[in-house]
């Protein structure tokens, strides 16, 4: 996938390969999490007295990052949205100008408060250590949330890919659905369920591959460090459902948009 290239995006099979890069992403940001406790003080509000700031010491270290990130143009490339886009930077660099591929309100379909309220309360104790904290490790921990974060955002948000690419080879069968504001019929229409069965039986292989040093392959008993179980959990109870939100909510507006 190129974002040059707006044909090489419009490829379904261009945006699955994407995706199925994008799971080693995100099992390996799981892994690195996993070395620390669940943290709570850092997602309580006001819990350390920030200058100037109302919020959790994770929302205020996400809320730097992005602003440094927008001035390196991250926000700029048409498969990154910002957790606070009020607030983010313009760039000192030239604007990047990606021929348009998405339709005109796609930055406006934001889920990311949605998101890192789930992460905080479902993810977390699937991934952690344990719970508790170790107070030197609350800038780690955060950095790792920081990363899970960025990369949950960028896999779920693909649904409007997805979506176009599924537009654009069935317009009409769409057209019909979004002018009936089919809601079903359009779940029904974008489901791949064998697909999603092979996504989730992968995750179980690449949770054992990646969490498990290679050296101790042949021991008795390799550990792996999060449960690959549980990757497949994530993606089947959250990851894959917001995706599909994702494509819906797309979907449901795009007649607006007609290009
Ligand atoms: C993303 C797609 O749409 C749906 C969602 C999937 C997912 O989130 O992994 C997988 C298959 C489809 O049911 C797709 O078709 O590739």
């Amino acid at each position: 996938m190129d974002f040059m290239k707006p044909e090489t995006v419009l490829e379904l099979t261009n945006v699955r390969d994407a995706l199925v890069r994008m799971e080693d992403t995100i099992v390996f940001a799981f892994i690195e999490r996993s070395q620390f406790f669940s943290t709570p003080s850092v997602y309580t509000k006001n819990n350390f007295d920030i200058p100037d700031f109302d919020g959790t010491f994770l929302d205020w270290s996400l809320l730097q990052i992005e602003r440094t990130q927008s001035q390196i143009r991250r926000y700029e490339s048409p498969d990154e949205l910002p957790f606070f886009p009020e607030q983010i930077l313009s760039s000192f660099l030239p604007p990047l100008e990606y021929p348009p591929v998405l339709a005109s309100y796609s930055d406006s379909l934001n889920i990311n408060d949605e998101i890192k309220d789930l992460y905080v309360l479902n993810i977390i104790p699937l991934i952690s250590a344990g719970e508790g904290e170790q107070p030197e490790n609350l800038g780690s921990t955060v950095f790792c949330d920081v990363d899970c974060l960025q990369t949950l955002s960028r896999r779920i948000h693909f649904g409007k890919f997805v979506a176009e690419a599924k537009f654009r080879s069935e317009t009409e069968r769409f057209t019909k659905l979004i002018i009936d504001r089919d809601v079903a019929g359009i779940e029904d229409a974008i489901t791949n369920s064998a697909l999603e069965q092979t996504i989730l039986q992968r995750l179980v292989k690449k949770g054992n591959a990646y969490g498990t040093d290679p050296t101790l392959k042949y021991s008795q008993n390799p550990q792996s460090k999060v449960s690959p179980e549980f990757i497949a959990k994530i993606y089947k109870d959250w990851i894959i459902p917001l995706t599909m939100r994702v494509e819906v909510e797309y979907l449901l507006r795009r007649l607006e948009d007609e290009k």
